[in-house]
């Protein structure tokens, strides 16, 4: 795809599927780091690759944007495919966030965020605007952390400084490999739920790389577990992949907690049965129909329950009974 087809592609729509078809890559010493791979990922859709050490998540990922080349297969982003591009001008379209930021130590945040509409070419105000109005999307005021430098900041500060440049020139394509998992525990949280906000704002097609499961189940639209050699064990949204895991291996990957993850990832109106008409509704518990099935077992408990009404706008719509929480059939 030229420059021209990116612009009209853009002026479309801000975000691009990414296909990869039988991906492959094997270095001279004849490691196999990725077999024959394959991935669906829609546009504006979040995919998570998780999967154990050395499995081959951040070599599928830099191929992507071919900081490592493929040595099989084709990588297509809304169906052209990227090995036939220049992959220097190609990387200035896809944002690229990993661990440890890399931001330059000697520019300051703003100069930072700009880096490639600078490559890009755009003239120094639209950048100083552009930079500032990324800032405040990521919750940095601009009046306060434009002017300073990377080490004046905290290391959330700084990864969201990452996020904000990767997003500068509004890339079609965001990649990004284990971007929380050099903050404390309690700023991943944190950072997770704005990277949530901030995604269902810009809706860019994501893959994101993680080690870790709870990470993976909150940002996924959809998570591909892996094994060695790049091998995709299962490819599914969350709360499928924790209540239908398709092996041994992947039921074991995904952890034996994931019964309390699947209520968090279920929704209520998903759960919900039919209301039965006679059924009296005043002075029940009730959850909203927005909430999860976590919400309800909570509500369950602290009513000391046998089952929740779900509301929408305040009307009742359905009941969860108890049953539905503990993944079992309703008695008959
Ligand atoms: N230059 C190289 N030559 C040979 N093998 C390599 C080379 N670079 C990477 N590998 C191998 O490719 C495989 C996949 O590496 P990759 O970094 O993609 O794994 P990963 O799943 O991202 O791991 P981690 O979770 O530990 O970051 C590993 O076995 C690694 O040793």
């Amino acid at each position: 795809m030229d420059a021209t087809a990116i612009n009209e592609s853009r002026q479309a729509r801000s975000a691009a599927s990414i296909t990869l078809e039988n991906v492959g890559k094997t270095y001279p010493d004849g490691t196999v780091a990725v077999g024959d791979f394959g991935l669906e990922v829609g546009a504006g859709e979040l995919a998570v690759l998780i999967g154990p050490s050395g499995c081959g998540k951040s070599t599928i990922l830099r191929m992507i944007n071919r900081l490592i080349e493929p040595t099989g297969g084709r990588i297509l982003i809304d169906g052209q495919n990227i090995l036939e591009r220049d992959p220097v001008e190609l990387r200035r379209h896809i944002g690229y966030v990993i661990q440890n930021v890399g931001l330059f130590p000697h520019q300051n945040i703003r100069t930072n965020v700009g880096t490639v509409p600078r490559l890009l070419g755009w003239d120094r105000a639209r950048i100083a605007t552009r930079s500032d109005e990324l800032l405040e999307l990521v919750g940095l005021d601009p009046a306060r952390f434009a002017k300073r430098y990377p080490h004046e900041l905290s290391g959330g500060q700084r990864q969201r400084v990452g996020v904000a440049r990767a997003l500068a020139a509004d890339p079609l394509v965001l990649l990004m490999d284990e971007p929380f998992s050099a903050v404390d525990p309690i700023a991943r949280g944190r950072l997770q739920e704005e990277f949530l906000r901030l995604q269902a704002t810009v809706r860019k097609t994501i893959v994101l790389v993680t080690h870790d499961i709870d990470e993976a189940v909150r940002l996924g639209d959809r998570i591909a577990v892996l094994a060695e050699g790049g091998k995709l064990l299962q490819y599914a949204p969350p709360a499928d992949l924790l209540s239908r895991p398709v092996s041994d291996t992947v039921a074991d990957f995904v952890g034996a907690d994931r019964g309390i993850r699947r209520l968090a990832v279920t929704p209520a109106r998903a759960a919900a049965r039919p209301l039965n008409g006679d059924q009296p509704t005043a002075d029940r518990p009730t959850v909203d129909v927005s909430g999860t099935l976590y919400d309800a077992l909570a509500v369950m408990l602290a009513a000391g329950a046998p089952e929740v009404l779900v509301l929408e706008d305040g009307r009742p719509v359905g009941v969860i009974p108890r049953t539905a929480v503990f993944g079992v059939p309703d008695p008959v």
